[in-house]
């Protein structure tokens, strides 16, 4: 098959121009000499018009998970259209599914397993319920489980999606928090869950963590993540099984407090009387209420003698015009 030969130095930028032109062969690896790079290519005369010096060679296919990114460009368009987001935890596929769709589970099956190898089940989606925020979940294809160990940031993190909250989409919000936090603070996360916060920064900070959490579930599987990362962690991490409307008061103050507030809970007094240095505090928001959210914190503050600075950060949709938010909590000192 055809491929146009560039000296090593030139490669990025052939490889710009040849994509710009659509004629680089995105399913195929390029090829690598000392001297020379080998793009495969869709369109031999084209690039010979051009200027190019195009040999012939076999350039090996990508395995497709490389080729193909999304759902989308793996099923037909009308059963495309009707599924609804894809996450992934551990070996656990979520997708939201209508009835309609579900005969033809196999055919989503394939896509998945094509973009994610590792799939053993797949669940669809319904609702966050009750005070623990579990989700509804059906197992529709694979073993009849939803016990798994997802990888992020670096830790492992055991769930049981039948019994506890587990959010994949805020590895990145985690990982941002983890950079905040200084070697040698004293750190408290409410509604801790899993503890998916505290390993996180622990991983990367040597810091004391106190964590407070009431599902039993998630409290039996965090103390298992604790044992299960223990290797890999510089901090350490205390956890509580209790209400943090009880707990907290009973504990003293720390730099850092960390609340991934359930929603409807307001847990804002309790967590910012607790916080000497920084509040880390989660809602949900409607986009045309952010400015009153804040106005409610810098209010909070005066009313517990703290003078703080307010930033609020939009994390992730949650529903039409209503965001997930974080606000950011510095109390001045
Ligand atoms: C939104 S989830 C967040 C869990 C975890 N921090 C995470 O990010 O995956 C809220 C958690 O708070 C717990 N929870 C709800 N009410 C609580 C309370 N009053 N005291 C302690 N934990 C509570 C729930 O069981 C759930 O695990």
């Amino acid at each position: 098959m055809p491929a146009v030969k560039v000296p090593k130095k030139d490669a990025k930028r052939v490889l710009e121009q040849l994509k710009v032109l659509g004629i680089f062969d995105g399913k195929r690896r390029p090829l690598r000499d000392e001297k020379y790079v080998y793009f495969p290519i869709l369109d031999k005369d084209k690039a010979e018009s051009l200027g190019f010096e195009v040999v012939n060679l076999e350039a090996p296919l990508r395995p497709d998970r490389q080729i193909y990114k999304n759902l989308e460009d793996l099923l037909p368009k009308d059963l495309a259209s009707k599924i609804g987001r894809l996450d992934i935890v551990g070996d656990i596929a979520i997708i939201t599914l209508p009835d309609e769709v579900l005969p033809r589970v196999e055919e989503v099956a394939k896509a998945i397993k094509t973009l994610y190898p590792e799939v053993k089940v797949i669940a669809r989606r319904g609702f966050h319920e009750g005070e623990f925020r579990v989700r509804n979940l059906e197992v529709v294809w694979g073993e009849n489980r939803l016990v798994t160990i997802h990888k992020e940031n670096g830790v492992l993190i055991k769930v049981d999606l039948s019994k506890v909250f587990f959010n994949p989409r805020m590895k990145g919000e985690r990982y941002r928090i983890a950079k905040l936090v200084k070697d040698g603070e004293k750190i408290l996360v409410p509604f801790a869950g899993v503890l998916p916060y505290p390993l996180v920064i622990a991983k990367f900070r040597n810091v004391e963590i106190t964590a407070v959490e009431l599902n039993p579930y998630a409290v039996s599987l965090g103390m298992e993540n604790i044992e299960l990362n223990k290797n890999r962690l510089k901090g350490k991490i205390k956890l509580i099984h209790g209400d943090v409307f009880e707990v907290l008061p009973k504990l003293g103050t720390f730099d850092r407090v960390i609340s991934p507030t359930p929603k409807g809970v307001d847990a804002l007094e309790i967590t910012l009387s607790k916080a000497e240095k920084f509040l880390h505090y989660y809602d949900f928001v409607h986009e045309g209420e952010i400015e009153v959210f804040k106005r409610r914190i810098v209010e909070m503050c005066r009313e517990l003698g703290k003078d703080c600075n307010v930033k609020v950060k939009k994390v992730s949709d949650y529903k039409p015009h209503i965001y997930k938010v974080c606000a950011d909590i510095e109390i001045k000192q």
